[in-house]
């Protein structure tokens, strides 16, 4: 049995009114980078020995704060990048709204299979994600940390927790949280959730 770190990257700048970030590349605030700093912390001394990361430089960063501190090269995987919202990207509620009627309350109806024109539904993102997780993190040696996103670490822990996407946005997912998961056999269990300091 060994110890899976699922860690959310540290904050990034976001705009009032809120707009949707999918792959859209954000770089770290300060706060982010201090975020995770303390992430490098809590993570020093428990034997971690893989750090893999999505290729969003949000995570590239995240994970090279956190393995200059343990002495570990990050590994790039791409299909733990964020989901892809497509024309929705860089834009708030409201523009969505009136560019799209209809279509958000349609993504709040069907949260696992409505997809924004050019973007992934959740259920695309927990079918190529999960096996890539899956395939990192059976049968460890040794602790593995990676550093993704909140809405890929939502699919992952819905997957874990047998819940459905439907519900996924209940879990919440702090910047710079980590979610300790345990393996044993093949079989994933979730020890803490959205473990985060400020
Ligand atoms: O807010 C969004 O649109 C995306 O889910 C971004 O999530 P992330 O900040 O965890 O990458």
């Amino acid at each position: 049995m060994s110890e899976i770190y699922l860690i959310r990257h540290g904050e990034i700048t976001q705009s009032s009114p809120r707009r949707f970030v999918g792959q859209t590349d954000l770089p770290l605030t300060d706060r982010g980078r201090e975020q995770i700093e303390r992430v490098a912390l809590f993570l020093t001394g428990r034997g971690v020995g893989r750090l893999l990361c999505s290729p969003i430089s949000r995570c590239v960063e995240s994970a090279g704060i956190i393995g200059a501190v343990l002495g570990i090269a990050p590994e790039i995987v791409p299909d733990l990048r964020e989901i892809a919202l497509g024309a929705w990207e860089g834009l708030t509620v409201d523009e969505v709204r009136e560019r799209f009627p209809g279509r958000y309350e349609a993504r709040g109806r069907n949260l696992a299979g409505f997809r924004p024109p050019d973007g992934e539904s959740f259920a695309d993102v927990q079918r190529r994600a999960w096996p890539a997780f899956e395939t990192a993190a059976v049968d460890l040696d040794e602790p593995l940390a990676i550093v993704a996103h909140g809405g890929v670490n939502r699919v992952l822990l819905c997957r874990i927790l047998g819940m459905p996407l439907e519900n996924l946005f209940r879990l919440e997912q702090h910047y710079a949280c980590v979610n300790i998961l345990r393996e044993d056999d093949g079989e994933f269990r979730v020890a803490t959730m959205n473990h985060w300091a400020e």
